[in-house]
């Protein structure tokens, strides 16, 4: 549900309703070409065509000399015609000259003088009967392609050998579907890049990993600012798409900001009103779940996504999980993400009014729900193999709960056999999410 925000307070949505909006607000990027070094996996929108032959001309595959008939041969200067009875020396890729039939390695002849001591190219060394033979070592001309043919197919994932052959036929860019591309601001004057945390410090867990579960989630990484706590640093930050004084390179304006921290409402919580200042709309002010609720996803006039994540380094995964996995799927021209399902190997007690996202592991085929999942904790998720999307209403022992695994993971195993599946959760009608103001108070941060 989206509610108008309402003085002082705001909205949510269900955590399912969060995802689809955050899929369904986002069109795909539409395609565009990539230089070579930017192309692998991307996916290639349009054929790639051969631009000419490949190879363009005929060339030889050995070192050693293009020959004309049988020999012994005359030797002549590299690159002119060669007449029957005449050679010249060639290097492997060397261009064959006109009337050459072939190549003999280097390895198979010997140079000597004939009677009028001119020098004679004659078999010899390692050479076997009948060598060479008519087009021995010669890479024809269009042996691999000829102009026009189609090289790569639209909708192929480019690996490094298709970029290779990208190069190898000359081509500088290639056409891809869109990719959104992500920068970052780190927020939070008591937050560290380095080194042990003093009291009241914090070790910053996001610039050394965010940017990759980005690129699983199919964005491209981009830069990463860092910001204090001032209002005047988020709103420049957030505004600026240009080189910052010292940067000597920037890349082309992003699509998606991911923030961190300051989506709270004390006085450092900058998110919404530097958003405001910029002309921007909410899209999502917070998700009725637990971790992550102050969740935000916001637009703004230059059609930026920015996605506020919670300071708490668990909350703010929850979060990118939730709103950022479908909004970049939905920018990047892929699928929302289905919901999977784990039988539970716990009771969980009903939260009502909202969903609870719990790092599991797997016992036995059963989701045990990790230890250590505050929400400024780490532990717990570093050692689980999805999350469970707890209901408000709680599961029972050995139910199916919906879950998720996670973008580094492995995929969730299948639910067994219709015999030995376990019964599915008795559907309650959910709790929609309240249309009147969201009393927060009870979250415990
Ligand atoms: N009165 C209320 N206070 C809070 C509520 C609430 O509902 N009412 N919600 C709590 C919840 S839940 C969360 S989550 C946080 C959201 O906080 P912010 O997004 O505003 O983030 P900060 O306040 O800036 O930081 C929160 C926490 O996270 C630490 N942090 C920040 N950046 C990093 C980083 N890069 N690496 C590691 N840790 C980081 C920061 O030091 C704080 O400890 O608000 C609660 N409060
Ligand atoms: O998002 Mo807060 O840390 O829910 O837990």
């Amino acid at each position: 549900m989206t509610g108008a925000p309402t003085e002082g307070h705001h909205a949510a949505h269900t955590w399912h309703e969060a995802r689809q909006r955050a899929f369904d607000v986002a069109t795909p990027i539409p395609p565009g070409p990539v230089p070579l070094r930017s192309a692998l996996g991307r996916t290639l929108a349009s054929n790639a065509l051969a631009l000419q032959d490949m190879p363009h001309y005929a060339s030889s595959a050995m070192d050693g000399w293009a020959v004309n008939g049988s020999g012994p041969w005359i030797l002549s200067e590299p690159g002119q015609r060669l007449a029957p009875h005449q050679a010249s020396p060639i290097v492997t890729g060397g261009l064959i000259p006109p009337g050459a039939k072939a190549v003999l390695r280097s390895e198979s002849g010997v140079i000597s003088t004939d009677d009028d001591g001119l020098p004679i190219l004659a078999l010899g060394g390692t050479a076997k009967p009948g060598e060479p033979r008519n087009g021995q070592h010669i890479r024809k001309a269009a042996e691999e392609a000829a102009e026009g043919d189609i090289l790569l197919k639209a909708g192929t994932l480019l690996n490094p050998a298709h970029v290779a052959l990208a190069a190898l036929a000359g081509l500088d860019h290639l056409e891809v579907l869109g990719k959104p591309l992500v920068r970052f601001l780190l927020t939070g004057s008591e937050v560290i890049a380095q080194g042990v945390p003093q009291p009241g410090q914090v070790r910053d867990t996001f610039g050394p990993q965010l940017g990759a579960v980005v690129e699983l989630l199919g964005g491209i990484a981009g830069e990463q600012l860092r910001v204090g706590d001032s209002y005047e640093e988020w709103v420049a930050a957030l505004q600026d798409t240009e080189p910052l004084p010292g940067e000597p390179e920037t890349e082309a304006p992003a699509d998606v900001v991911i923030t961190t921290g300051g989506t709270g409402r004390s006085g450092t919580d900058h998110f919404r009103k530097a958003v405001a200042e910029l002309g921007g709309r909410l899209l999502i002010d917070g998700i009725a779940m637990r971790p992550g609720h102050p969740a935000v996803l916001a637009e703004l006039p230059d059609g930026r996504f920015v996605l506020g994540l919670p300071g708490n380094p668990l909350a703010a995964m929850m979060a990118l999980f939730t709103v950022g996995s479908p909004l970049l799927a939905a920018l990047g021209n892929g699928q929302l993400q289905d919901v999977a399902e784990v039988p539970c190997g716990a009771m969980i007690d009903a939260d009502p009014g909202r969903t609870r996202l719990m790092p599991f592991t797997l016992v036995y085929g059963l989701a045990s729900p990790a230890q250590h999942t505050g929400p400024g904790m780490m532990r717990g998720l570093a050692g689980a193999d999805g999350v469970m999307v707890v209901p408000p209403h709680g599961v029972q022992l050995g139910e199916l709960v919906p879950a998720f695994a996670l973008p580094w993971g492995k995929p969730l195993p299948a639910p067994k056999s219709a015999e030995d599946k376990p019964r599915k959760a008795t559907v309650r009608p959910q709790k929609k999410s309240p249309s009147g103001p969201v009393d927060w108070s009870a979250l415990d941060a």
